[in-house]
């Protein structure tokens, strides 16, 4: 009854109609892969009938021309992450993107330009290029994060097992702010301070404006990857200072498996050197002249590597104006209730399972990480009655009941389905996996 209720006011219930998931299934694994929408789908055939017409001369005929496609995109996405239009860009990956901006910001802690700072300050007042700049991360992170930190860390002559501090988590599932203070505080050598928006596991949402003034506070630069909010969650990234932060398209933003990566820099670190150059960060108007000089766009486009996988960027142009139609602050308001109606459910029926997301709402991502000892199977027995999520060890079946295609009712339907497993042990039917992607 309340689900039908929920749904017959929900003024984005529509929007389900646009999206291709199919009818026997109830897809709550959109923190990981995205569904295909129409819109997507229609910009991908569009540059793909682009390719086709006009072959090379799509780079500057094609409507509109494929030359320009990182910062159009970026510009696209700038009001969802609450930044100008030249400081998103689109290109890369994750990985990618943290390999060049932490590198970039390390080689300029390193050339004595990082930020004022007490304690390590060099004479005029800039840190001083002789201290090894630490990264400060948390145990919780994702983990490809972490393997590229230490790898441009390492490459810089700095020994990670050192330099690569490590905030901890007081209960396995979230991150204190008051410890990554504390770790500040603790440390003077911290340069850069590198923090999720949210939690790939327990989906807590981090207090991105605190963390970024704790880190200015201690003379280090802030940046984030917002992989687990972007198109979720509205950022505010001018407003809060973030220096630098990265993201993925194919998650809340349904652009499709391994599309194109995303990068904000604060215009005031345009124009920096970028740790890994290539000539598609080459500014615009003199790229073609093939100078072997590189000049460093003045934007964050300077930060694109090479040749932007246009196939892999096309179908964000149609999703990300879908999700702009119905609005990140609508979309976030639906994506709480959501998971609000999520857990009082779990509360009310399933005293097997414990929800390891922060209840605030200010501390809550898109996703419910639902823990139960036997949550492997859990989420296989799932999958297999076409519910579909994913397991994260030890013991999280992450629910992402997102908000452009989700229904009320399906997150009854999801209930109920988990209450049945359990009851009748349904579980205990499925093995453990031995690898693979899950
Ligand atoms: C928080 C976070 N960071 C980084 C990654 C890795 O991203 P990519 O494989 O696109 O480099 C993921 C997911 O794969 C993630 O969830
Ligand atoms: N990027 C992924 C992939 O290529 C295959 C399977 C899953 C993923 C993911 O994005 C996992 C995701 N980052 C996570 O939150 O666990």
């Amino acid at each position: 009854m309340l689900a039908a209720r929920l749904d017959e006011s929900d003024p984005l219930a529509s929007f389900a109609d646009r999206y291709r998931v199919p009818d026997d299934v109830l897809y709550m694994d959109g923190n990981s892969l995205g569904p295909a929408s129409d819109a997507a789908l229609a910009s991908l055939d569009r540059v793909v009938d682009e390719w086709r017409d006009l072959l090379i001369a799509g780079w500057t005929d094609a409507d509109p021309p494929w030359f320009g496609v990182g910062e159009r995109l970026g510009d696209a996405l700038a009001p969802l992450v609450g930044a100008s239009p030249s400081e998103v860009v689109v290109g890369n990956s994750i990985t990618v993107n943290v390999h060049t901006l932490v590198g970039t910001f390390l080689d300029e802690l390193l050339a004595g330009n990082g930020p004022e700072r007490e304690g390590v300050a060099a004479a005029d007042g800039s840190w001083d290029p002789a201290v090894e700049p630490a990264v400060l991360v948390n145990e919780l992170d994702f983990p490809s994060d972490h393997y590229a930190l230490r790898a441009q860390l390492r490459q810089r002559g700095i020994d990670p097992d050192e330099k690569l501090r490590v905030v901890p988590s007081r209960d396995g599932r979230t991150i204190d702010p008051r410890d990554v203070e504390a770790a500040l505080a603790a440390h003077d050598d911290v340069g850069i301070v590198f923090m999720p928006t949210a939690l790939y596991r327990s989906g807590q949402l981090f207090d991105v404006e605190r963390i970024a003034a704790a880190a200015h506070e201690a003379g280090a630069y802030a940046g984030f990857d917002a992989a687990h909010s972007a198109g979720a969650v509205p950022h505010e990234f001018d407003a809060a200072g973030v220096d630098f932060a990265v993201w993925c398209t194919y998650k809340y933003l349904n652009a499709g498996p391994g599309s194109i990566g995303a990068l904000f820099v604060a215009e005031r670190h345009h124009g920096l050197d970028p740790a890994l150059a290539g000539w598609w960060g080459h500014e615009k108007a003199t790229q073609f002249e093939m100078n072997m000089t590189f000049t460093a766009a003045d934007s964050a486009g300077a930060w694109q590597i090479g040749t932007p996988p246009l196939l892999s960027a096309a179908p964000l142009e149609g999703s990300v104006e879908l999700l702009r139609e119905a609005g990140i602050d609508r979309l976030r308001a639906k994506s709480l209730a959501l998971t609000d109606f999520l857990i009082a459910l779990v509360d009310d029926r399933l005293p097997a399972v414990s929800v390891g997301t922060p209840r605030e709402h200010a501390a809550r991502g898109g996703h419910v990480a639902l823990e139960h000892p036997d949550g492997e199977r859990l989420s296989a027995a799932l999958n297999d009655r076409g519910v579909i999520v994913d397991f994260r060890p030890p013991n999280v079946v992450r629910v992402c009941p997102a908000a452009p295609y989700t229904a009320f009712a399906d997150v009854l339907e999801v209930v109920d389905e988990i209450e049945a497993i359990l009851d009748a042990d349904a579980h205990e039917a499925y093995a453990t996996s031995e690898g693979g992607v899950t």
